[in-house]
């Protein structure tokens, strides 16, 4: 489980979270939604160890998650940060080998994985081509590969899906449901509220740092909360799976 307890952070000079609270388990989809600047990168951040808060607990089944060693974290915890920049131009095919690199096997027995992981996002075609010859979509997709390939217990991932076109966005949920279906906890950061409906098991939803709902996608995404917290009148229409939001502007 990764849970966070009454947790506060501070960026700059304002309150980016304040007193959240919420437990996540593997084998599940989450979505985290909610307005720009709800705090929703914020609490994936904290979530993945790279932000410290001010005060409350960060827990990594049961432990405190700053108690866990750095290695151990890295196996376990796959981050996709929001922004897709890479710092060295390697090839494609390295650089989705560097997600081995916790487990320091690219070479030997984690192959597998970095197969297994350009195939699902559709990069061996472009294996050696280095990541400066990529357009936006396909970097977001290396950058997804290189996480999946070191096959952590939680993937943590920030709009995933919002560089990709649509039938890599479909490929990338069905890797991503069978990675929750074999026992990993996927935190998925979502600003489309249909996709967040249609693909979560559950749905955290921030405002102002808070948590506004949290629950399963229809309780936490009801027309009322959306209009609540979006200030958007909305309606949902179609069928379970296949939810469209239907907006007025
Ligand atoms: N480096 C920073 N320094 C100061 N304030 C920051 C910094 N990064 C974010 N913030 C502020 O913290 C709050 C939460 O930011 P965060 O990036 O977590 O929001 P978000 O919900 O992910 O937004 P978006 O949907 O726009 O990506 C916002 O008010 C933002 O302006």
């Amino acid at each position: 489980m990764l849970a966070v307890r009454d947790v506060a952070v501070t960026l700059g000079s304002q309150p980016a979270l304040h007193g959240v609270s919420a437990a996540l388990e593997r084998g599940h989809v989450t979505a985290i939604c909610g307005p720009n600047g709800a705090g929703k990168s914020t609490l994936l951040s904290v979530f993945a160890g790279l932000i410290r808060p001010d005060c409350g607990d960060v827990l990594f089944d049961g432990c405190a998650l700053k108690h866990v060693a750095a290695p151990a974290r890295a196996r376990a915890i796959g981050y996709l940060p929001q922004s897709g920049d890479i710092a060295w131009d390697v090839s494609v095919g390295n650089l989705v080998a560097l997600g081995r690199l916790p487990h320091g096997d690219a070479a030997g027995g984690g192959q597998a994985a970095i197969a297994w992981a350009m195939a699902a996002l559709d990069l061996d075609a472009m294996a050696s081509r280095p990541v400066s010859r990529l357009s936006g979509g396909e970097r977001a997709r290396a950058l997804l590969a290189r996480v999946l390939a070191g096959e952590p217990d939680w993937i943590l991932a920030d709009e995933p899906l919002a560089a990709l076109d649509l039938a890599h966005q479909l490929a990338l949920l069905a890797r991503l449901r069978e990675a929750a279906r074999d026992g990993a906890g996927v935190v998925l950061v979502l600003h489309d509220l249909a996709l967040a409906r249609n693909c979560a098991d559950r749905v955290l939803v921030l405002e102002g740092g808070k948590v506004a709902a949290d629950g399963p996608p229809q309780e936490a995404l009801s027309e009322s909360v959306i209009a609540r917290v979006w200030g958007v009148e909305a309606r949902w229409l179609g069928e379970p799976g296949h939810w469209a939001l239907s907006t007025r502007a």
